[in-house]
């Protein structure tokens, strides 16, 4: 499976002028012949979170509405990054999955929350989880810190996941903490990681880009720079069948001692 992560820039708090540029991308990743396109965390708002109330969208609905015509149009799922989502009771940061024929087929909501973001005064923490299914094969969806929690990720994985997305907003200040943590889930999961990251920078942080696609023995099978940029790679379910077969990890594990 082709898959592109769409590593765009994000101008705060301008949702027309994000609109626009994912429509861009998307056309150029179909246009790649990509099967797959991965947008970032809050790809609609950035972190402009003092003005959710103007700028978040109710249901998500414009967001759904939007990467269900791109996918019709394209013939290309979407892992739709997330939007602020107003739920009419808090707002979520939510991710949308859109298949090839233009059906929103799950939503996953933050779990984690980023105080060091001011996350926790402005949004509402999600409560369900990540887990869907393209092309026949399990996958799960994650936002960002999301990755410093790696029971979370093995969780999904025991539940039939083998392509982990990541859409994140991350800044350079931890772009080690982020490769780091991103082969480490790869490799310990025996499973694809898929991590779509921005560009650019908003008043409080300059963003680290390098989004990356991992393989299941922790190889970096792709890895964008800083700039904006389409990254593509190529994901073999084979691979992770093979791997689990040689170091049989999920067999050997001690459930009675944890
Ligand atoms: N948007 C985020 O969740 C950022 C997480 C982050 O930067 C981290 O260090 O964790």
């Amino acid at each position: 499976m082709k898959i592109a992560c769409l590593q765009m820039n994000i101008t705060f708090g301008d949702p027309e002028a994000n609109y626009d540029r994912a429509a861009n991308f998307l056309k150029k990743a179909s246009d790649a012949g990509c099967e797959l396109a991965v947008l970032p965390e809050l790809w609609t708002t950035g972190y402009d979170l003092t003005r959710l109330d103007e700028i978040a969208d109710k249901g998500a609905e414009r967001a759904k509405s939007f990467l269900a015509h791109a996918a019709k149009m394209y013939g290309m799922h979407i892992v739709g990054g997330s939007v602020a989502n107003d739920t009419g009771s808090g707002v979520k940061n939510t991710m949308i999955v859109v298949d090839k024929t233009g059906h929103v087929i799950h939503e996953y909501s933050k779990l984690h929350l980023f105080r060091l973001m001011n996350e926790e005064k402005y949004l509402i923490d999600g409560d369900s989880d990540g887990l869907f299914e393209l092309a026949g094969e399990k996958m799960a969806g994650f936002i960002c810190y999301d990755i410093r929690f790696p029971e979370w990720f093995r969780k999904q994985v025991l539940n039939g996941a083998r392509i982990l997305f990541v859409p994140a907003e991350w800044p350079l200040a931890r772009l080690d903490h982020w490769r780091t943590l991103l082969i480490a889930r790869a490799i310990e999961n025996q499973a694809y990681v898929v991590a779509c990251n921005r560009s650019g920078s908003d008043p409080d942080n300059q963003f680290a880009g390098h989004s990356i696609i991992v393989g299941p023995w922790g190889e970096v099978i792709a890895e964008a720079g800083e700039s904006e940029e389409i990254l593509i790679g190529d994901v073999d379910f084979k691979a992770i069948d093979e791997i689990r077969r040689r170091i049989p990890v999920f067999e050997d594990r001690r459930t009675a001692f944890y």
